[in-house]
C-alpha cells in the first residue's frame, strides 16, 4: 500500500476523496497525533487541511462540515495505510447496516478491544452469537431497576461531594462521573455495593486491601492505557525501556484480572453452597462456564458456554462499554445544562411534578417513562456529542456496490466504512439550517400543551432511534445497555436536578453570559487520542458550581 496506489483506488470509485499523508493507525500518531496537531495550530503553522482531517477526532469536530466541504454525503479519506469511507446520509447508512455480511464490523480497528482476548464486540457470525446470548440475558427490566436506585444513590454521593466543596470551582466534573458510572456498573452487573468517593477523596484515603479501588483504579488505568497496550501488549509494556506509566498499565491489567477471578471465585463458593438463582453478569457466566466443565449435560438452549478467558475478555468489554460511554455523556449532559440554565428549569419542573417528595429513596422505577424532558435532553446532548462518534465497518476482501443519490459507485476492498453519527446528527437537511443550536424541546411532542399541571402528561418522548438519529446504533450490533444507560442517566439527571442547579464560574473578567458560551464552545471540541472514545479536550477549564434551587 502507498498513498499514490490508494489515491489512484479513491479516483477509480468517482467519489469525491481528500488526502492525508499519515495513516491514523501509525503507531507514533496514535500516542502523539492530535498534540502535534494542536501544536501546529497554536503556533500559527497548520495547514486547513491538517487541522481539517489528522488528529483523532477530526470527524466528531467536523460534524457535517467536511461533507458540506466536499459537497457530498459520502466522502473517501486516503492515507498510506488505506482508504476511510465516512457517510453521513440517513438511507445510505441504513443500507450499509443493514448488510450485515458485505459490510462488516471492521475488526483491525476493534482489536484494541482484545485487552484480554476475544469478547463481544471483536467476534462475528456464530461466535458473536454466542457471546451476545451469554451476556445479553443479564440486561432485563429488573437489572434496569436496580441500575436506576443505584443510580439515585451514587447522584446523591456525588452531588454531595460537589456541594461541600462550593468555596471552589468544580473542575473534577469528567474524573467524578468516571466514579459515578463504575459504582453504577459495579452494582448493577458485579453485585458489588460502593459508596462513592469523589478524586479528592480518593487520593487522600488508604487503599489497602480495599476491593473497590483495586477495581476503579485498575479499570480506569486500563481504559487510559488502551492504545499503548493495543502497540505493546501486556508484557511489551514491563519491557525496562518503558516509562513507569506504561508498566503501570501492565500491572492495572494484572490486578483486574485478579479482581474479577476473585469475584469468579466468590460466585463459584455461592455455588457450592447450591445458590445458583443470582442473575447478575458474573454469575450467569460463571454457571455457564461451570456447567459445561462438568460435563453435565446442557439441554439445547442453554449449549452457549465460555472459557474463563472468554469471561474475562466480556467482563472487560461490558466494563468498557459501560462506563466512559455513560459518564462522558453525563458530563456532556451538565457541561451543556451549565450552558443552558432555561432548560434546567425546564428539567425542574417536570422533575418537581413526578417527583413531589424531593427525597430521592421514594422516587420509583416507574418514573422513568414518565421523566420525558430528561429523556429529551439526554437525546440532544447525545445528538450534539457522542462518545462513540463512528460505527465503524469495512468492506473486507470484496469490493461493494454502494448507492448513492441514485448512482452506484464500487467500494474498493479493504475499505474501512465509518457511518459518522456526528456527521448524521447535525446535518442541515434533517436538523434545519442551524443544527448545533441546543434544542431538546424538539424530541417532545405535546400538541396539546397547556398551563395546567396535566399537560406533563400530554407530552410524549420521541422513540429513542429514527431514520436520521441513532445514537445507540441500529440493527443486529444495536447496544445492549442501551436501556441501562437511559435509567442511569435519566436517574442521574433527576437526582441532580430535582433539588439543585448547575452554573458555570465565570473566569477573571467574564461575566455569565461569556462563561456560559465558553461552556458551550468547550464542550463541542472533543478528541480521542490514546483512547477509544470522544472527550471534550479541556473539561476542568470549565468550573462548576452546584446551587440548591429556592
Ligand atoms: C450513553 C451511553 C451509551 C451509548 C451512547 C452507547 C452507544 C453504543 C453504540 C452506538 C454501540 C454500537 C457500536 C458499534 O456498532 O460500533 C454500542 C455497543 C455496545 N454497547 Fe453501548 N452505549 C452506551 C452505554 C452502554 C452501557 C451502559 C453498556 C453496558 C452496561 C453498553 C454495552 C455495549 C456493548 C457490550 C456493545 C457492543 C455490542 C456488540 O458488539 O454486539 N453500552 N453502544
Amino acid at each position: 500500500q502507498s498513498l499514490a496506489h490508494n489515491r489512484a483506488k479513491a479516483k477509480a470509485t468517482g467519489l469525491p476523496y481528500l488526502e492525508r499523508w499519515i495513516s491514523p493507525i501509525n503507531p507514533f500518531w496514535l500516542l502523539y497525533g492530535s498534540s502535534f496537531v494542536r501544536l501546529c495550530e497554536r503556533f500559527g503553522i497548520a495547514s486547513e487541511n491538517l487541522s481539517r482531517i489528522y488528529s483523532y477526532g477530526w470527524e466528531a469536530n467536523s460534524r457535517a462540515e467536511v461533507h458540506e466541504f466536499a459537497n457530498s454525503d459520502v466522502v473517501l479519506v486516503i492515507h498510506p495505510g488505506g482508504l476511510q469511507l465516512c457517510v453521513a446520509d440517513a438511507e445510505i447508512i441504513y443500507d450499509i447496516l443493514q448488510r450485515r455480511t458485505d459490510f462488516r464490523r471492521n475488526m483491525e480497528e476493534m482489536a484494541v478491544l482484545n485487552v484480554y482476548g476475544k469478547n463481544l464486540s471483536t467476534t462475528d457470525d456464530q461466535e458473536w452469537q454466542r457471546h451476545r446470548k451469554m451476556t445479553g440475558v443479564t440486561f432485563t427490566e429488573k437489572n434496569n431497576e436496580l441500575v436506576w436506585s443505584q443510580s439515585l444513590v451514587q447522584a446523591k454521593g456525588m452531588l454531595e461531594y460537589w456541594t461541600k466543596r462550593s468555596q471552589q470551582p468544580i473542575r473534577s466534573t469528567s474524573d467524578d462521573t468516571k466514579i459515578f458510572t463504575l459504582n453504577v456498573l459495579a452494582a448493577a452487573l458485579f453485585n458489588k455495593v460502593y459508596s462513592f468517593e469523589g478524586q479528592a477523596e480518593e487520593s487522600s484515603n488508604r487503599h489497602i486491601d480495599d476491593k473497590s479501588y483495586m477495581y476503579r483504579a485498575s479499570l480506569s488505568t486500563i481504559l487510559s492505557s488502551i492504545i499503548q497496550i493495543f502497540i505493546l501488549g501486556e508484557e511489551g509494556l514491563k519491557a525496562r525501556w518503558t516509562p513507569k506509566s506504561w508498566k503501570g498499565a501492565a500491572e492495572a491489567m494484572a490486578t483486574f484480572r485478579s479482581y474479577l477471578l476473585g469475584l469468579m471465585d466468590e460466585e463459584r463458593m455461592y455455588m457450592q453452597h447450591g445458590q445458583t438463582d443470582r442473575q447478575h453478569l458474573v454469575a450467569r457466566l460463571v454457571r455457564a462456564c461451570e456447567e459445561s466443565d462438568d460435563g453435565k449435560s446442557l439441554d439445547e438452549s442453554r449449549k452457549v458456554n465460555m472459557t474463563e478467558e472468554e469471561i474475562i475478555s466480556n467482563l472487560f468489554v461490558y466494563a468498557f462499554a459501560g462506563n466512559d460511554t455513560t459518564a462522558i455523556a453525563l458530563t456532556n449532559l451538565i457541561t451543556h445544562l451549565s450552558a443552558n440554565p432555561q432548560t434546567q428549569d425546564w428539567l425542574a419542573e417536570e422533575l418537581q411534578h413526578y417527583l413531589p417528595d424531593s427525597d430521592p429513596e421514594s422516587w420509583s422505577y416507574d418514573n422513568l417513562k414518565r421523566l420525558k424532558r430528561c429523556g429529551a435532553v439526554i437525546y440532544e446532548s447525545l445528538r450534539i456529542c457522542h462518545p462513540l462518534s463512528q460505527l465503524v465497518k469495512t468492506t473486507g476482501p470484496t469490493p461493494q456496490p454502494l448507492v448513492v443519490n441514485g448512482k452506484t459507485y464500487i467500494i474498493p476492498a479493504g475499505t474501512s466504512v465509518h457511518c459518522s453519527l456526528p456527521a448524521l446528527h447535525s446535518h442541515p437537511k434533517y436538523w434545519g439550517k442551524d443544527p448545533l443550536a441546543w434544542n431538546p424541546e424538539q424530541h417532545i411532542n405535546s400538541a396539546t400543551h397547556d398551563d395546567k399541571n396535566d399537560s406533563f402528561d400530554a407530552e410524549v418522548l420521541a422513540a429513542d432511534t429514527s431514520e436520521h438519529f441513532i445514537p445507540w446504533a441500529w440493527g443486529q450490533r444495536v447496544c445492549p445497555g442501551k436501556r441501562f444507560s437511559q435509567a442511569e442517566l435519566v436517574a442521574v439527571l433527576a437526582g441532580l436536578f430535582r433539588n439543585w442547579r448547575v452554573e458555570v464560574v465565570p473566569e477573571e473578567g467574564e461575566n455569565l453570559d461569556e462563561a456560559q458560551k465558553r461552556a458551550w464552545k468547550t464542550s463541542l471540541k472533543v478528541d480521542h487520542q490514546g483512547h477509544m472514545l470522544h472527550e471534550m479536550v479541556n473539561p476542568g477549564t470549565v468550573g462548576l458550581r452546584w446551587v440548591r434551587r429556592d
